[in-house]
């Protein structure tokens, strides 16, 4: 069975989301896709991040699917940094294929992440393009440290079957929404 990771702050949802999910499930198929509703990014402030609870509403009625299921496991079990998350669910889910999954943005970042390497060489991942970010992505540190690990998009289908450090880049319909720009359109509009 593969299982795509998604996680996120999502505060709060929109179709960029749905749009990630929905090429994940299909260009790597996934038989399951769990988005990972995060209780704070480690790296971002939370002066404005709304309360869990409501961001998991949110995200349920965005990603409303048959093969998505959304949870906030890593509330639940105390997890701050995504590693904690993969070391956990690699050793729970032996026998299931595992790939993370993030947006292009993520990526020219995700070297600052705590235990980054231990990520990568985890499970598969794969980067879906995003508009802002696409040029940058694939030279990013990570992007060059495993430049050798990447897997062509023509063969997205194989990646979670695939020994890490493995990963792939999304290119295809893109797409601008973002939560900070529904968060500014709200305060204009209170
Ligand atoms: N429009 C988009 N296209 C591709 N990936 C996206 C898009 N929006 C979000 N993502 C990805 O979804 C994951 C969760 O993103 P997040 O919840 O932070 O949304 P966001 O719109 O980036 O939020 P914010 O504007 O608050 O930073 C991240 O991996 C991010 O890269
Ligand atoms: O583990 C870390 O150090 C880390 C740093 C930044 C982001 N993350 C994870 O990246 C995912 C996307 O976060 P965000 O806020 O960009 O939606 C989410 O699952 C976060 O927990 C994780």
């Amino acid at each position: 069975m593969r299982i795509g990771l998604f996680g996120g702050s999502f505060n709060p949802a929109h179709e960029g989301h749905r749009l990630v999910a929905e090429q994940s499930l299909q260009r790597l198929r996934l038989d399951a896709l769990w988005v990972l509703v995060t209780p704070g990014n480690p790296l971002k402030s939370h002066d404005d991040l709304r309360p869990l609870g409501e961001r998991m509403a949110a995200t349920k009625a965005i990603m409303a699917h048959p093969a998505i299921t959304v949870t906030d496991i890593e509330a639940q079990l105390g997890f701050r940094y995504t590693y904690e998350t993969v070391r956990f669910l690699r050793r729970r889910l032996f026998d299931r294929r595992l790939v993370w999954i993030m947006g292009a943005d993520s990526m020219l970042h995700f070297h600052r992440w705590e235990n980054w390497q231990e990520i990568a060489e985890g499970l598969p991942m794969a980067i879906y393009v995003r508009p802002g970010a696409s040029r940058l992505a694939p030279t990013s540190r990570a992007a060059r440290r495993y430049a050798h690990y990447r897997v062509a998009q023509e063969d997205a289908s194989s990646l979670a079957d695939r020994s890490p450090p493995a990963w792939v880049y999304l290119t295809g319909t893109s797409s601008t929404q973002s939560s900070t720009a529904i968060r500014n359109q709200r305060q204009t509009a209170t």
